[in-house]
Formats: C-alpha cells, sequence, structure tokens
C-alpha cells in the first residue's frame, strides 16, 4: 500500500475517490464493480443468509485515512450511518502519523468454549475427574472438527471451574468446563459449538452430572487487542487551546470516564463509534464484539474507560486501548458479503490478528477525536457540521441543494429538521 495520507480526499466527487482507491489498494474490476453496483448485496444472496428476507439494509462505507500501524499504511472501511466518526479517525490518524504512528499488539487466540454441568453428585470430584481426563477430552474435541487442527489450531486447553461455592450463594452449584480453542482466522463460533456439542456426552459420563448449555464465550479475554500512540503536545494544539491545555484535558477526560459509569458509557460508545464500522465493514459479528468490550471495560468490579489516557516523562500524550477483539479474516459471513471481501482487500491484511490491531487501533483514535473536540470547542461545532447534510436530506433536499440549505444551517447556526424545512421550502419556491 502506497501512503494512506490523501489529504482532500473528502473534497473530491466519489467517483474519483473510487478510481483513487481503486489504483492504491489495486482492486481488480470485480471489486471496483461492488462498490459502485446499486445492489452490492445481490437479493439473491441476502435470502440465503437469514430468515423472511424482504430486501438489504444498505448504510454509507467511508475510508479512514491516515492510518500508519506498526509502520504500515492502512486505508480502514468503515461502515457507519453516523456523520463525523469517518472524519475523526482521520483526523487523529494524521495527528498520530505525524508522531510516528500507532503501535499494536495482540496476545494469544484463544477462543474459549463452555459446557455447564449441573446436578453432579461431587462437583470436587467431578472436577479432578474430568482434569485427569484432560488429553483425551481435548483429542475428543479436536476429533470433532480435524480441519482446524490441520490449520495449526484446535483445542489446546481446558480448565474446570465450580460456581455458586459459597453457602450463601443465590444460585445452586454447578460445574463450568472451559476449552481453550485456537480458531486461527476464524472467528471460531460455529468451530468452538461443535466442539463441545460434541464432549457433551463424554463430560456427562465423566461427572454423572446433566450437561445443559455448550456454546462459547464471548468473553474473549484470552484473544486480545492492544493500540497505544504516544503523542507530544505540539500536535494537539486547537485553536486557542494549547497542546499542554488539550492533553491535560484528555487525560482529565479519562479519569472522568473511569471513575463515572454515567460517562464511561458514552465515553465507550465514542470509541465503539470507531471498532464496530470496521467490524461491519468487514462482516464481523458487531454483537460478539460488543459484548465483549464492555464486559472487559468492567473487568476491575466496576464499569469504567476502555482507553487510558496519561502523560509520560516527556510531557507527551500516551493513549492506550486493550479489547477482547474475536473477529475473523475468513468465516461467517466474510467470504459471503461481497462488501466485506473488497472491504478486507482495501485494508490489505494477512491475518485475523493483524485485523483485530488495526480495529482496536481505529477505536483508540476515535476517542481521542471525540476527547479532543469536547475538551475544546465541544462536540457541536464539528459533528453538527457534518450532519447538518443529514438534516437537510431530513427536511426534503435533493441534488446539489443539500449542500446549500447544509451551509446555511451552519451560517445561521441552527442545525435542526424544522429549521431545514423552512428553507427547503424557501428554495423550492
Ligand atoms: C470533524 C472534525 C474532524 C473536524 O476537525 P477539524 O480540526 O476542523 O479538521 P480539519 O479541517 O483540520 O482536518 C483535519 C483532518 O480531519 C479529516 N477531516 C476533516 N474534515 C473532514 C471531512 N469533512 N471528511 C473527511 N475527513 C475530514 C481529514 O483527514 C483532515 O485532514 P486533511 O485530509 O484535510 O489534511 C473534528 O471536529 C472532530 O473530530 N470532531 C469530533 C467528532 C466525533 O467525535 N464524532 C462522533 C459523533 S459524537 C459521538 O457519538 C460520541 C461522543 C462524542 O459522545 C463520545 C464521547 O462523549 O466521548
Ligand atoms: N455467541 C456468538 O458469538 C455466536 C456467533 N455465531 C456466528 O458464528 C460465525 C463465526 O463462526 P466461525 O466458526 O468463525 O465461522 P465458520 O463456521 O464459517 O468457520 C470458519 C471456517 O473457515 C475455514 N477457514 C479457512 N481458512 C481458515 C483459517 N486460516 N483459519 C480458520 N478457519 C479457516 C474453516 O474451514 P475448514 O477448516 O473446514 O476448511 C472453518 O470451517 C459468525 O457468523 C457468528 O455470527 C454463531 C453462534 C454463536
Amino acid at each position: 500500500m502506497k501512503s494512506s495520507r490523501i489529504p482532500g480526499f473528502y473534497n473530491k466527487p466519489m467517483e474519483e475517490r473510487r478510481e483513487l482507491l481503486a489504483e492504491l489498494a489495486a482492486l481488480n474490476e470485480t471489486e471496483t464493480a461492488v462498490l459502485s453496483s446499486g445492489e452490492p448485496l445481490p437479493a439473491a444472496t441476502a435470502d440465503k443468509m437469514i430468515e423472511n428476507v424482504i430486501g438489504t439494509f444498505p448504510l454509507p462505507l467511508g475510508l479512514g485515512l491516515n492510518f500508519l500501524i506498526n509502520g504500515k499504511e492502512y486505508v480502514v472501511p468503515m461502515a457507519v450511518e453516523e456523520p463525523s466518526v469517518v472524519a475523526s479517525a482521520s483526523h487523529i490518524a494524521k495527528i498520530v502519523r505525524s508522531a510516528g504512528g500507532f503501535t499494536a499488539e495482540t496476545t494469544e487466540r484463544v477462543m474459549i468454549g463452555q459446557i455447564q454441568v449441573v446436578g453432579a453428585p461431587d462437583n470436587q470430584a467431578a472436577k479432578e475427574e474430568l482434569l485427569s481426563k484432560k488429553e483425551m477430552l481435548l483429542q475428543s474435541a479436536n476429533d470433532a472438527y480435524p480441519s482446524i487442527v490441520k490449520r495449526g489450531g484446535g483445542a489446546e486447553d481446558l480448565e474446570v471451574r465450580v460456581l455458586n461455592e459459597e453457602s450463601d450463594s443465590m444460585y445452586g452449584q454447578m460445574l463450568v468446563l472451559h476449552i481453550y480453542i485456537n480458531t486461527c482466522d476464524a472467528m471460531g463460533a460455529n468451530i468452538i459449538n461443535t466442539m463441545v456439542e460434541s464432549l457433551a456426552p463424554i463430560v456427562e459420563e465423566v461427572t454423572k452430572g446433566k450437561v445443559y448449555l455448550r456454546i462459547l464465550s464471548n468473553y474473549a479475554d484470552k484473544c486480545i487487542a492492544k493500540a497505544r500512540c504516544v503523542i507530544p503536545p505540539h500536535l494537539l494544539k486547537t485553536g486557542e487551546s494549547s497542546g499542554e491545555d488539550v492533553r491535560d484535558g484528555v487525560v482529565s477526560a479519562f479519569q472522568f470516564a473511569d471513575s463515572d459509569p454515567y460517562r464511561a458509557v458514552t465515553h465507550n460508545k465514542g470509541i465503539m463509534n470507531g471498532i464496530d464500522p470496521v467490524v461491519i465493514a468487514t462482516g464481523n459479528d458487531w454483537r460478539a464484539v460488543e459484548a465483549g468490550a464492555h464486559a472487559y471495560a468492567a473487568r476491575n468490579g466496576y464499569y469504567g474507560s476502555m482507553t487510558k489516557w496519561s502523560t509520560d516523562r516527556n510531557g507527551n500524550l500516551v493513549g492506550e486501548l486493550e479489547l477482547p477483539m474475536a473477529v475473523g479474516s475468513v468465516g461467517g459471513s466474510i467470504g459471503v458479503h461481497p462488501m466485506s471481501k473488497t472491504a478486507l482487500k482495501i485494508l490489505d491484511i494477512g491475518s485475523a490478528r493483524e485485523l483485530a490491531e488495526v480495529i482496536v487501533t481505529v477505536g483508540l483514535a476515535q476517542n481521542l477525536g471525540a476527547l479532543k473536540a469536547l475538551v475544546t470547542e465541544g462536540i457541536q461545532k464539528g459533528h453538527m457540521a457534518l450532519h447538518s447534510r443529514s438534516v437537510a436530506i431530513a427536511a426534503g433536499a435533493t441534488g446539489e441543494m443539500i449542500d446549500v440549505i447544509a451551509e446555511q444551517l451552519i451560517q445561521e447556526n441552527e442545525i435542526r429538521v424544522g429549521k431545514a424545512k423552512e428553507l427547503v421550502e424557501k428554495a423550492k419556491k
């Protein structure tokens, strides 16, 4: 990939943007056609993906630009309905690339399958028995999905937990078997579920209990992606605010979020503003990522900030984000939806790990974009200026009138549908 820094990309007509992208990402004719096709997800394909299909629901697909991660350039496809998200991510990526770019990494890539056992006559004895049969259980799990073992993955370890051991617990004791499974480049839900379902009869026999649930855990805390950036304050100067003031405001905003769940939820929503669009564009399961991310934000016993912002000894702003990121670069609907195939080609990633690193980086950038605006001019100026186009459309503006009405709304500092309707009616007379 040549540079992802394309100044003024947003001022070019859409056709020109597509041409630039096709050249940059070496898209072939089919991939380029998917972007400009009126029906990127053919109805016949959609009809086979879910049930009771009556159509498709398109979202705008934008490009997060300027991303430099671990020294590699990334153009990031983002499918999202909310104005200013893509602009904000690109804005921060532009600043961070001047500071050397983001660094990102993933830990081990292991997913968890859970098997719930109730009514075992002796949970401790059943636990010991399961642990003593570890090799046999792992082998049986792998026999249920041999192709993932051939790819270098499969069931690697197990753990047994007894829940509700305390005598004052509200619920009865139960045993939970965790199978740790390397799903290679797949998110792995179906692989894991196949494995744990196949183990259920053996587990019942060993424990003499009843198995109810056999399903993966979306709390993928052994599949963590981390992103980091270090920004000298002079790069943060915004309007009248000095870089130091912006830096201190961002650190204080983090401390606010980490001290108060009312703020943490909004702060974290701003992070998911960056994460979800990439998860969606690449055909991944955003409910799984959302559920895991929020649970991880509560791992210390309280719901806090997903990101951490601090100042290092040289006065730089340091940002860190660490989240479970159980995404795949294959499997699920990824190979089915033509748009997600094209999105992965644009990203030019070689593995699920690399995809997870890009996604968590966009989340970090998005958080800083929002915080930088919030601690300086406020969110309305930048966000509402871009939202004004949607307001104009909602009020009935079409074609060239959209930008004209949007500009009038900004000039009159009244970005609301009622005002836009007045302007549209006046313009139509
Ligand atoms: C909107 C900006 C970026 C303007 O910020 P700005 O300083 O006016 O931007 P700029 O004109 O100096 O441009 C800087 C770069 O930003 C990008 N950029 C700039 N404009 C565009 C555009 N039109 N289209 C595409 N990209 C754009 C582009 O990369 C550009 O570089 P260039 O290519 O020109 O060299 C800034 O005001 C901002 O980041 N605001 C925050 C927006 C935001 O966070 N939106 C999310 C919605 S609000 C929300 O849901 C979450 C929240 C806020 O509640 C979370 C929380 O509370 O924590
Ligand atoms: N709680 C949850 O989150 C749940 C989610 N789901 C859904 O499950 C889906 C994801 O399941 P998943 O198991 O990932 O998808 P798949 O069932 O599509 O499995 C992935 C397939 O990809 C193939 N593959 C090709 N190359 C690789 C590679 N390098 N690494 C790994 N696999 C490779 C494997 O085929 P082979 O090896 O056979 O060639 C494997 O069968 C998502 O759609 C999700 O929404 C379903 C249930 C619950």
